[in-house]
């Protein structure tokens, strides 16, 4: 069999259909953020294979500062071809459209460009702080409305730390976690309260993850709003929480006024011949 994103797609579609009326009932559970997973995504032996075309880190572009220390990457006709046939699995309109029906949200649309997604890797101390994602699309044309977080990592027990964890009280009160187990789509919503973050990992061995991330021109809230990236500290970080406060809102004041990021993002894959 051939992996190609449509065969790849049909094995997702598969397993979501198993599974849809129990996803539609755990993402619409109310007072927490809207989220579910479902486990066994693909064959083992293909999650197995998605995990060994991963690069090495030092092949991947670092994301390090006070608000998190990951490797990623978009430009994905760089690395085993496998890795680009996966992450446009997830944006198979037979995906979205089953996709539509679980989480109730409409009219989305994939992120064609990797503007966000791609793929990840987090090794040992590696963490993500929590935060709220950037709520638009770069031309601040749509509404970024769900993530597709997809776990590749066999054997990767919760002990080794780099677990989801989403704040659905905040970042002041205790979070839930999803443990990123081997072979597990995660869907959860972003919008205004969807404060999530990335445990800090504490063992050898890497975290690796497909993202993939959905975009409407409705946003998945009753009203319209604004905001870049905005970290947090973590309920025992309140020095960091100020610092990264400061950072968020001074980066939220300059996207404000000139609509436009005045740095262009790097994070994206070019696809034409002048990259
Ligand atoms: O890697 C994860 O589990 C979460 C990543 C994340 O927060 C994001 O991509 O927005
Ligand atoms: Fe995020």
């Amino acid at each position: 069999m051939t992996l190609d994103r449509i065969s790849l797609a049909d094995l997702i579609l598969e397993r979501l259909a198993v599974q849809k009326d129990e996803l539609r009932k755990e993402f619409s559970l109310k007072g927490r953020i809207n989220s579910c997973f479902i486990d066994n995504l693909l064959p083992v032996n293909i999650a197995k294979k998605i995990y060994d075309a991963f690069p090495s880190p030092e092949e991947m572009a670092i994301h390090k500062s006070l608000r998190e220390n990951k490797r990623v990457a978009a430009q994905m006709d760089l690395y085993d071809p496998l890795l680009e046939e996966i992450v446009y699995a997830f944006q198979d309109q037979r995906i979205i459209k089953i996709v539509e029906e679980i989480t109730g949200i409409e009219e989305m649309t994939p992120d064609e460009h990797l503007y966000a997604g791609g793929i990840s890797l987090m090794a040992h101390g590696n963490f993500l702080n929590p935060h709220l994602d950037n709520s638009h699309d770069n031309d601040r044309e749509n509404y970024r409305v769900l993530n597709l977080l997809y776990y590749v990592t066999p054997d990767w027990p919760v002990e080794n730390g780099g677990n989801l964890e989403l704040w659905d009280k905040g970042t002041k009160r205790t979070q839930r976690t999803i443990h990123s187990k081997f072979n597990r789509l995660v869907l959860m919503i972003t919008n205004k309260s969807s404060y999530h973050s990335v445990s800090k990992v504490v063992s050898d061995g890497k975290r690796c993850c497909v993202s993939n991330y959905y975009f409407s021109k409705i946003p998945a809230e009753n009203e319209e709003y604004f905001h870049v990236t905005s970290f947090y500290g973590r309920p025992e970080e309140p020095i960091k929480d100020i610092l990264l406060k400061i950072d968020s809102g001074l980066r939220n004041m300059v996207r404000k006024v000139t609509k436009k990021r005045v740095v262009e993002t790097k994070h994206i894959y070019k696809k034409d011949s002048n990259k």
